[in-house]
């Protein structure tokens, strides 16, 4: 018998401009905010184009603070809290990936700094409530609508110097948002829709950037898969997929995008048969008859994208640390989470070889 349709959707504000071009709206969307005193947030290899930024916001950018870190180390967000109240900003222009739109977050949630967007990665940060905070080795998040961005410009000419590995993992990394959206104890169906499309945009623009990396169409794709894969993040609960990478990211302090790419085609396999629903949705989003997790264990190998922990740096002896800190803290999955289970999907993942249930 099928489960009665039953739900609870709550809408977050979204203010999107997406396509070529779209930074030209920079000023419109800072009047819009109604800021008048900009702090321009950047990683520090984006210090060139968060300077050209602030060249277009003008005398309202009041400083560049090229310091945004992975992960969001304590001691970079208390430096990025300082510096703003120092410069007296009253807004914050974060320009990058997750990690500078990460750093703008903690600065609204401690300051109070409204944050405009400008997202050149496709990590969906930029679409969610959700901060992340990394203290003596253990990454927390938390949920607050006020580090959730004013305003968000998607401009595909940004993202042609992301280099191919770098996009393709930051892609994997926004489909898990919508494969754990799909089987989240929250999900809706608009959330699902959002989520199916997501995967079908980003499923098919990936091997276009990865062939052509200044193809524009291709990277505006991407980053309409990546704003609706990020709005299904931040609209619900993550599941086994996010809290395993949250534990490699922050206790071995592993590369968020690429261990997003090694442990989802896992994570997936290990919860299919428990989310048959979500399955029927992967397969019509990517056009596969039934094992979506092969899918896209397949996709980053064609990609040339990591699919061993073990490449990325991970010591095998960490595989039961990892398993413990994962259990610490209970969260939604689908499928029962054991010690022995997660013992055996890490030691796959570990090793490179192909997802099984
Ligand atoms: N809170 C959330 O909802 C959420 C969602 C996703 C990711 N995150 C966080 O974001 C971080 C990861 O984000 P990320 O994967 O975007 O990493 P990132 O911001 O560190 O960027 C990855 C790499 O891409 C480079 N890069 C970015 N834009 C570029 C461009 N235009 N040209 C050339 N190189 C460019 C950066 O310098 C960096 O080396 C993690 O800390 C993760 O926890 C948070
Ligand atoms: O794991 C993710 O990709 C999304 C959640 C996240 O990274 C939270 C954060 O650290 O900001």
């Amino acid at each position: 018998m099928n489960t009665p349709l039953a739900f609870a959707y709550q809408g977050l504000p979204m203010r999107v401009v997406l396509g070529t071009g779209a930074l030209g709206r920079l000023a419109d969307e800072i009047d819009h905010a109604g800021l008048e005193r900009i702090m321009v947030l950047c990683s520090p290899r984006q210090l060139e184009l968060a300077t050209m930024v602030a060249g277009l916001i003008g005398p309202r950018a009041v400083d560049i603070h090229p310091h945004a870190r992975m992960h969001v180390p304590a001691e970079s967000a208390a430096e990025a809290q300082r510096r703003a109240k120092e410069v007296n900003a009253d807004g914050c222009v974060a320009v990058g990936g997750g990690s500078a739109i990460g750093l703008g977050k903690i600065v609204a949630l401690r300051y109070g700094l409204p944050v405009i967007a400008v997202p050149t990665t496709y990590a969906g940060s930029e679409m969610t409530p959700v901060w992340g905070l990394t203290e003596n080795g253990v990454k927390r998040t938390g949920r607050d609508p006020r580090v959730l961005p004013v305003s968000v410009l998607y401009d595909p000419a940004l993202t042609v110097a992301l280099p191919t590995d770098v996009s393709v993992t930051s892609g994997m990394n926004a489909i898990a948002h919508a494969v754990e959206a799909l089987y989240a104890p929250d999900a809706s169906p608009v959330i699902n829709l959002m989520a199916e499309e997501g995967v079908r945009a980003l499923a098919a623009a990936l091997p276009d950037v990865a062939a052509d990396g200044t193809d524009l169409d291709a990277r505006a794709r991407a980053q309409y898969g990546a704003w609706l894969c990020g709005a299904c993040l931040g609209a619900t609960t993550m599941s086994l997929h996010h809290k395993l990478c949250h534990a490699l990211g922050g206790t071995l302090d592993l590369p968020h995008a690429p261990t997003h790419t090694v442990v989802l085609p896992h994570a997936l396999a290990f919860n299919q048969g428990a989310a048959p629903k979500a399955v029927a949705a992967l397969n019509r989003a990517l056009g596969t008859p039934a094992d979506p997790a092969t899918y896209l264990w397949d996709l980053a190998g064609r990609l040339g994208a990591p699919r061993s922990l073990r490449e990325l740096g991970m010591p095998e002896s960490a595989i039961d640390r990892i398993v413990q800190v994962t259990l610490a803290n209970p969260y939604a999955n689908p499928r029962e989470v054991t010690a022995e289970g997660l013992g055996r999907l890490l030691r796959t993942a570990w090793a490179g070889q192909p997802p099984t249930a």
